[in-house]
């Protein structure tokens, strides 16, 4: 089922919340973060371990904090970096919107139609209970496909656009995996900012 239009979407679902704003940032600033980001960003190309095996990760990260707590996931430990002035001014009008308070960003760079992000949810113990992340996309649109852990007939698919904030929230990573699949197709690259707040355990 695609739930996807170009209006403002509030999705309530069983077990989540999503929000969806498409053009959240006007075009011409979406043009210039994305140009500016993929550019100034020390990007890392971790290595991850799955059932036993060791691989390249597809796909490129960063993080960015307010303090020096690490991040954790995949057996992957991520070391902070400070927010530039462009990271700080997305995540104020992200917190303006949301109403919400965000310490660390995670930043994804999707070189190309071979870079993905396979089924998980973030359900690290550090984001505690039913956490707001809040998800915006730069670049190349690529759909974000979501599919409930038990009901089967759940499983969504919406596009995020250039440009875009999509919220989740409620018990979204508890009931819920996403995911950004691989293409085929000829496509340009995409990054995609994941405000998160995490807490000292
Ligand atoms: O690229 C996206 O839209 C999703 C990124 C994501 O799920 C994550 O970084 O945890
Ligand atoms: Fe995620």
């Amino acid at each position: 089922m695609d739930l996807f239009s170009t209006e403002k979407q509030h999705f309530k679902l069983p077990n989540a919340e999503l929000i969806y704003i498409p053009n959240f940032f006007n075009t011409q600033e979406s043009d210039n973060y994305l140009k500016s980001i993929k550019a100034e960003t020390d990007w890392q190309h971790d290595n991850i371990t799955v059932f036993g095996k060791t691989y390249k990760q597809p796909r490129l990260t960063a993080l960015f904090g307010d303090t020096d707590q690490p991040y954790s996931y995949s057996n992957i430990t991520m070391y902070p970096q400070p927010f530039t002035s462009t990271l700080q001014s997305i995540k104020d009008k992200v917190e303006d919107f949301s109403e919400e308070k965000f310490n660390t960003l995670l930043i994804n760079l999707y070189r190309d139609g071979n870079d993905s992000n396979g089924w998980h949810a973030d359900n690290e113990k550090e984001l505690g209970i039913n956490p707001v992340i809040a998800s915006v996309s730069f670049g190349e649109a690529r759909p974000f496909h979501f599919k409930h852990r038990t009901i089967k007939q759940e499983r969504h698919k919406l596009i995020l656009e250039h440009a875009s904030l999509l919220l989740m929230k409620g018990e979204m990573q508890h009931y819920w995996l996403h995911q950004i699949a691989k293409t085929k197709k000829e496509i340009q690259p995409r990054i995609n900012l994941t405000f998160r707040k995490l807490i000292k355990l």
